[in-house]
């Protein structure tokens, strides 16, 4: 999908991440809606852009991605100002394991609901033009990573929703897209917020050595891989790539031949 005229919304896109998606979807011609929690910090991000690519080009939408009307209000504020969206970036996460009900809202809930959403406006069946849904989960979305649970399991979660409703997409002709990412660990204040928890010394040395193999990515190194999937139509509906410094490739999961035959 070629970006100029086109129209993407991001979410959790003030700081981290979503700003680096942000910031590469309109520096190849996109106009984009910034979603998040934290108001000034998105107001500052959309300041910013403001001045580097014109104003009107992005707009800032405070919204909690676990409040359905909240969300619902920024998609509907977002397509009647720039006329539709053909890009969707469900990103917004936190990882909060003592308040783990708040992380699975905003980590699994925001993004089926930000799919939903998505998919309700795109959908060639409801007269939408189609388009490209990224979910943004995580390697801890494929393999167990200790220090946090809770955020294992909602990425998980993002990975097995995103990957079932790609597949309801192609079997109903709903013409979008979808793809997840899956991040090693990137600098960000989330990877900054786990440092800072002293109960976790134990689980440390095992988090060192994937540290130690898959290194640490900027925002920038995702957004590249991002990108590349959103332009690439080629890119295999339901997809779902990992990311490290090492660089990016396919995940391939098993398929129903490679269920054992039962012994009983
Ligand atoms: N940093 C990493 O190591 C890493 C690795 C893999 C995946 N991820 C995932 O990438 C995504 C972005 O994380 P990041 O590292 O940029 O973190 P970050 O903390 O830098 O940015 C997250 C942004 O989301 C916003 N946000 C939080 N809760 C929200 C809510 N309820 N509604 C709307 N916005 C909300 C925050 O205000 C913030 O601007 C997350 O889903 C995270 O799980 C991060
Ligand atoms: C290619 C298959 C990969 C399999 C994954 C491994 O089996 C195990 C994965 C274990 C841990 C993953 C950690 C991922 C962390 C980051 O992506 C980030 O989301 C975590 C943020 C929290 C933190 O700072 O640790």
């Amino acid at each position: 999908m070629a970006l100029e005229g086109k129209v993407a919304l991001v979410t959790g896109a003030a700081r981290g991440i979503g700003k680096a998606l942000t910031e590469i979807l309109l520096q190849n011609g996109a106009k984009v809606a910034l979603l998040d929690v934290d108001k000034n910090a998105g107001q500052e991000a959309v300041s910013a852009f403001d001045e580097e690519f014109g104003a009107g080009r992005s707009v800032f939408c405070c919204c909690d991605v676990s409040s359905e009307v909240q969300f619902r209000d920024a998609f509907e504020k977002s397509t009647q100002l720039f006329g539709g969206l053909d890009i969707i970036c469900n990103n917004a996460g936190i990882v909060n394991e003592s308040d783990w009900e708040k992380a699975v809202a905003v980590n699994l809930n925001g993004v089926i609901r930000g799919t939903f959403l998505a998919l309700e406006l795109m959908k060639k069946e409801n007269g939408g033009r189609g388009g490209v849904i990224v979910n943004i989960a995580s390697m801890a979305g494929l393999g167990p990573h200790a220090v946090a649970p809770v955020y294992t399991a909602s990425k998980h979660g993002v990975v097995g929703f995103s990957r079932a409703i790609a597949e309801a997409s192609t079997v109903l002709g709903y013409g979008v897209r979808i793809n997840v990412l899956c991040p090693g660990f990137v600098q960000t204040t989330i990877f900054a917020s786990l440092e800072k928890d002293e109960a976790l010394e134990k689980l440390r040395n095992q988090r060192g050595k994937l540290l130690e193999s898959w290194g640490i990515l900027e925002p920038s190194d995702v957004a590249k891989i991002f990108l590349r999937i959103v332009l690439d139509d080629s890119s295999r509906n339901g997809g779902v790539l990992v990311i490290t410094s090492k660089g990016a490739e396919y995940i391939n999961f098993p398929t129903a031949a490679d269920v054992p035959a039962a012994t009983l």
